[in-house]
């Protein structure tokens, strides 16, 4: 039985299925791998026994990446998984921003009481007149899963689409309405946009990445709209921006100690991927993610590992080694399986930043004296014996 430790709530629910051969258990010592969703594992004892952490989401910036890939730790997430969930709370995030919805309702339960509300509603429409999105200037940063749906959301709704994204993938780029216009600087997207909104990971380089240089170049007015993650905003910066008027409304997905006291704003539960598809949707790429690793050493959608499949192990062996990415790795590797005299029916090496992966399947099984040779190979993380 291979058993799975879930950290907070998978899906509403609670349904998560991962068929026969495995178990849930109570503790993360007795657990071969984890699935998890938000909560912040930096500074977690993470126990030797954990091989695996599956997140389900996009955004890994609450687990130590980079520490575990040294501790032969693949981390995967769910990319794309919940992209359809976030665009649709950005695009209610613009309506909300733009027509005065929540005040009007507000203004209508204050007035539940009144006998002519009917009346009275139609001399208090006039405070929550809006504007239209049709015609108006978006910038997207970021035109990855959710980024890209919400361009192209956007050019449905007849706005003015411009996107920055340095990094795009072909794959994204090729998703992109051919309306989006895409920017060379972060500076010349923000100039004169009506609505700002981000679509990138929590990293270095995009801490505080909007902050009053970049709000001083929106029109006057203009909205925010944050549903990544609360590092990317200079607080600070919007905060005064909000209360001079530069800025009409903010919204976004983090409730923070200096978010929840700033006026005009829309602020919701790190919500953005709350619905029962987008849950669902992840929790089934995550799943079958930590099953194809353990059951077959294969790696897709690793944030911390090189992809790599050699598809089912049907082989009478399979080993994974997790190893940093230096020279003659695999000269190590085989000298010592030549010494076993293990013929070697497929071998597959691939290597990302610092950290590489090398899987084969051999006609038989190896001698416990060869896996522990191979463990002492000093670039070594862990040896896995799949089979
Ligand atoms: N509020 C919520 O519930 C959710 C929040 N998120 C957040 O949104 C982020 C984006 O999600 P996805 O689109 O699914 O991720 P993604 O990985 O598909 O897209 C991120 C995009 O940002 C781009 N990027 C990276 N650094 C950049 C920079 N310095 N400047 C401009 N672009 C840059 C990348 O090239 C990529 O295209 C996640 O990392 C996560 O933090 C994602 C899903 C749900
Ligand atoms: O699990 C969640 O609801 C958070 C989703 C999220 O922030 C992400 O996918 O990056």
């Amino acid at each position: 039985m291979r058993k799975i430790k879930t950290i907070d709530d998978i899906t509403k629910d609670g349904a998560v299925e991962f068929g026969n051969g495995y178990e849930f258990v109570d503790k993360a010592e007795d657990a071969d791998a984890i699935l998890m969703r938000s909560t912040d594992l930096h500074g977690y004892e993470l126990p030797e026994g954990i091989r695996a952490i599956a997140r389900c989401g996009a955004g890994v910036n609450n687990i130590p990446i980079e520490e575990y890939a040294k501790r032969g730790v693949v981390v995967f997430n769910s990319p794309g998984a919940n992209a359809n969930a976030v665009k649709e709370i950005v695009l209610a995030a613009l309506i909300l921003s733009s027509r005065g919805v929540v005040q009007s309702m507000q203004w209508v339960r204050d007035n539940a009481e009144d006998p002519n509300i009917l009346v009275n509603a139609e001399k208090a429409k006039k405070a929550f007149v809006g504007r239209e999105l049709k015609g108006k200037r978006i910038g997207v940063i970021g035109l990855g899963n959710v980024g890209s749906k919400v361009a192209n959301a956007c050019v449905d709704l007849g706005m003015d689409v411009y996107g920055y994204d340095p990094f795009i993938s072909v794959e994204h780029a090729w998703a992109l309405s051919q309306s989006v216009q895409r920017v060379g600087t972060l500076e010349d997207l923000c100039r004169g946009c009506d609505y700002l909104t981000v679509h990138v990971p929590s990293k270095a380089d995009t801490i505080s990445m909007i902050s009053t240089e970049q709000l001083d170049l929106l029109a006057p007015g203009a909205v925010l709209i944050n549903y990544a993650r609360e590092t990317i905003i200079d607080e600070d910066a919007v905060d005064a921006a909000l209360r001079e008027g530069k800025l009409s409304w903010f919204s976004c997905d983090f409730a923070t100690p200096k978010t929840v006291k700033m006026p005009n704003t829309f602020i919701t539960t790190h919500s953005g991927a709350g619905t029962g598809e987008a849950e669902a949707n992840c929790a089934d790429m995550a799943i079958s993610e930590l099953k194809d690793y353990l059951e077959n050493g294969n790696i897709v959608h690793s944030v911390n590992y090189p992809a790599c499949s050699m598809g089912k192990a049907r082989a009478a062996s399979r080993i994974a080694c997790l190893h940093a990415n230096v020279p003659n790795m695999i000269g190590q590797i085989t000298a010592i399986l030549a010494k076993d005299n293990a013929n070697v029916q497929r071998m597959v090496n691939e290597s990302a930043g610092e950290n590489a992966y090398t899987m084969f399947d051999t006609d038989e099984h190896l001698d416990a004296t060869t896996i522990e040779a191979l463990k002492q190979i000093p670039a070594i993380y862990r040896v896995r014996v799949i089979k």
